[in-house]
Order: C-alpha cells, then sequence, then structure tokens
C-alpha cells in the first residue's frame, strides 16, 4: 500500500491497530457471555455503568448529526445517524427494562472513574472545534466495538444463557451491522479528503475509543 493511499481508511486503521481491536471485540468478559460462564454481578454491574454512557452517547450522537448537517455534501449521511438516534431512543428504554429484570436500582448508580473519563472524552468531541471527520470516525468506532463483540456472542458455537440473548441481539442483529457499514463508508468517504492534520487526530481519537472501550469491560468485570 501506498503510504498515502486512503483508501477505505478505516479498514488499513483497524489492521494496523489489530491487536487493541481484538482486545475491545474479543474481550474475556464478551467471551464469558458467549461460552455462558459470566458472573452476574459483573453483567449488572455493565448495565448500571452502560447506562450512564448511553445517556451521555444521545448528546454526541446529536452533535454528530448537526456537523453532519453542516458540513456533509451528503444529506444521506444525516438520515443514517438519525436512524442511529432513534435506535439509542429505544435503547434507553430497553436499559430500564433490563434493570428492571435484573433489580438494578439506574438512578444510585454511581458512574466509576473510566466510565466518567470515556464520557468526558465524549464531551471534547462535542465541541465546534472537532469536525464532522473526526467526530463521525469516533462514532463509527463506538458502535461497532459493540456491534462486533455482541455478534461474535451469537455466532455458532455460542452457549449465552436465554436471559442475555436479548442483550447480544440489540447489538449483534444484522441491521445494526448495516448501520455500522453505513457509518463506515461516510467515515472512509470523509477521511478520504481531509487534510493531514484531521486524518492524524482521527487516528488519535479511534485508539482512544479502542482502549477506553478495553477499560469498560475490565471495569464491568471489577478490575478497575
Ligand atoms: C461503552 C459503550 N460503547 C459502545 C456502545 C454502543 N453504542 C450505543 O449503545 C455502548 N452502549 N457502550
Amino acid at each position: 500500500m501506498e503510504a498515502n493511499d486512503r483508501t477505505e481508511m478505516t479498514v488499513t486503521w483497524l489492521k494496523k491497530h489489530r491487536l487493541i481491536y481484538v482486545g475491545a471485540t474479543r474481550h474475556p468478559f464478551i467471551l464469558s457471555i458467549r461460552d455462558g460462564s459470566v458472573d452476574i454481578s459483573a453483567f449488572k454491574r455493565w448495565l448500571g455503568q452502560d447506562y450512564i454512557f448511553v445517556r451521555a452517547f444521545v448528546p454526541f450522537a446529536a452533535s454528530v448529526l448537526l456537523k453532519a448537517w453542516k458540513e456533509s455534501d451528503d444529506s444521506c449521511d444525516v438520515d443514517v445517524i438519525l436512524g442511529g438516534i432513534a435506535a439509542l431512543n429505544d435503547e434507553v428504554e430497553w436499559f430500564k427494562k433490563e434493570a428492571t429484570k435484573w433489580s438494578v436500582a439506574l438512578n444510585s448508580v454511581v458512574s466509576q472513574k473510566v466510565n466518567l473519563d470515556y464520557c468526558r472524552f465524549l464531551e471534547s468531541l462535542m465541541s465546534p472545534d472537532v469536525d464532522y471527520t473526526q467526530a463521525i470516525t469516533a462514532f463509527w468506532a463506538i458502535e461497532t466495538v459493540y456491534q462486533e463483540s455482541f455478534a461474535h456472542c451469537l455466532e455458532d458455537g455460542s452457549k449465552i444463557p436465554d436471559e442475555l440473548k436479548e442483550t447480544c441481539q440489540r447489538w449483534g442483529n444484522a441491521s445494526f451491522g448495516q448501520y455500522c457499514h453505513a457509518l463506515q463508508s461516510i467515515a472512509d468517504r470523509q477521511l478520504k479528503k481531509a487534510s493531514d492534520d484531521v486524518l492524524a487526530k482521527a487516528e488519535v481519537n479511534l485508539l482512544r475509543v479502542l482502549e477506553s472501550e478495553v477499560e469498560f469491560w475490565n471495569m464491568s468485570r471489577g478490575e478497575v
């Protein structure tokens, strides 16, 4: 590959940073859901913390939508992102229902440091100084880690406990996969025409997302 080949930048980056990507998408927590050995207290911790994260992810998604509307040459981007926001609306309700099922009191969950740091990072990406290319690349990466992780749980040979199937289906289903691919195409199109400076920043942000996702799973297992 030529050093300046910008075709499918996201694919190039995921190859380059494969170890951390695999760390985020094949984490022991995910593997334990897949093989049925998951510690239920870890699952409940994840549920409470992820609800806090998702609530911060909603305004981030809204900021990406705003940037798409202002900066994108293709009005379809707004539709893709709006679809993501609609899914988030369902997701917030799902978390409430799921929390009741597992007796997790969402309003008394205290955000852990890893989660606070990740939410603060999201907030930094909401700044108007961060351009659409950087924002959409981070957005794609965040959604894709969950899609890849939970889709792996659903692959052949899995022994997911019945009561966790819905969780895996939420992010592992085919239509969420298509949505992630649509985000990836948008990110690749934007990265192709970005300045070297924006490209460098987008890659740093991608690494930050992948590291944060690994830490989020570690936290869920009670390891931080
Ligand atoms: C920590 C984390 N990363 C990604 C997602 C998936 N995006 C929205 O739901 C999520 N829920 N939580």
